[in-house]
């Protein structure tokens, strides 16, 4: 088993929501307005090896984004440490501060939104290698046509603007720009989420393909378990801002441990037919302004008792490099 390249260690993100126009002026007539707060990531432990996928996956709102943002620098965590290579991201300086912010890069869900339109391609995929000194003026157009046949585009096209491309194109431009940085590690965040489901599995395809030509790590966000499935090495499940079930992919999908993980599979039609049945979720996932206290999923849960009412249930070692956080693996 290979050493771990990332590790996530007790990290929480809270972010004050924003006051909307009536209650500014409901402050300013003299109201109190309370100030929210949003416990976006609550407490979240999981360890990546070098070279695995971890699939993570939860329902919109759960803290996904929020995570994959943090392990790419984009947001600075509220509590805990994100390592990579062992050294705590966030006491970071100068060159070491950029050199780490460069081998950890994100794939966006929206090629379209990430992608400035008035940037052609190989400004897109250009720009930050020679920001950073990868590639000389003078090496730079061999470089931008090397990063797109990587991704399997033509470079006679690297004039062109993002809109003159189909969506499968725009995700391949999105890949290249992250790659023309030489990381180690992708955060794919709902990466294929907007493509056809054909041009899903060429996407899937050129990440795996990508992962053992350049020796990639992924953490791979998506809301469809369906997804991860066939991509992941493991697969982290979060809930409402908490991780709660982390292990090999295929235990995962043969032996569900925590009720909302085998509710995720009830969802999915093949696996519910073909496999066992467990019952489908229930209800709305509940606000991260307000979450339900004990086990965040209580009210959701099938199997809930007074215990999981009143005490958050730790993430526990409940096999080999299996975990989940459930009141029902204490009592068996
Ligand atoms: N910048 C922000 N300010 C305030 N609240 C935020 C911010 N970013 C995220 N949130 C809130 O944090 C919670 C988690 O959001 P996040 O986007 O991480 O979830 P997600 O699981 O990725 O969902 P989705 O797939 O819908 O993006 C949500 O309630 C969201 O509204």
């Amino acid at each position: 088993m290979s050493e771990a390249i990332l590790e996530i260690d007790g990290v929480s993100k809270r972010f004050v929501k924003t006051l909307d126009l009536a209650e500014r002026a409901a402050r300013m007539l003299g109201a109190t307005v309370r100030e929210l707060t949003v416990h976006a990531v609550d407490g979240v432990d999981l360890s990546i090896r070098k070279g695995e996928v971890m699939g993570l996956v939860g329902e919109s709102g759960c803290g996904k984004s929020t995570l994959g943002r943090m392990v790419a620098g984009l947001h600075p965590p509220s509590a805990g440490q994100i390592r990579f290579r062992g050294r705590d991201v966030a006491s970071l300086k100068g060159a070491d501060a950029r050199e780490a912010a460069l081998k950890v890069q994100m794939v966006f869900q929206d090629p379209m939104s990430s992608l400035n339109p008035r940037m052609r391609v190989d400004q897109i995929v250009g720009e930050a290698p020679r920001v950073h000194g990868l590639a000389g003026s003078g090496e730079i157009d061999a470089y931008v046509e090397a990063a797109l046949q990587r991704v399997g585009l033509d470079p006679a096209m690297r004039k062109r603007y993002p809109h003159q491309f189909s969506g499968g194109q725009r995700a391949r431009i999105g890949i290249a720009r992250a790659l023309a940085v030489q990381p180690d590690f992708i955060v794919c965040d709902e990466s294929v989420a907007a493509l056809d489901v054909s041009i899903q599995a060429q996407i899937l395809n050129l990440f795996m393909d990508l992962r053992e030509e350049l020796d990639l790590t992924y953490l791979f966000i998506s809301h469809d378990l369906g997804v991860v499935e066939h991509i992941s090495d493991r697969i982290a499940i979060m809930y409402l801002g908490r991780m709660v079930e982390q292990g090999a992919s295929e235990e995962i999908f043969t032996a569900p441990n925590h009720p909302y993980t085998q509710a995720l599979l009830a969802e999915i039609p093949t696996f519910a037919t073909t496999k066992k049945t467990y019952s489908a979720i229930k209800g709305e996932i509940p606000s991260p302004i307000d979450p339900p206290p004990g086990c965040h999923f209580h009210p959701r849960c099938p199997h809930a008792f007074e215990r999981c009412r009143v005490e958050r249930p730790a993430l526990k070692e409940i096999a080999a490099n299996r975990y989940s956080a459930c009141h029902l693996n204490d009592m068996s």
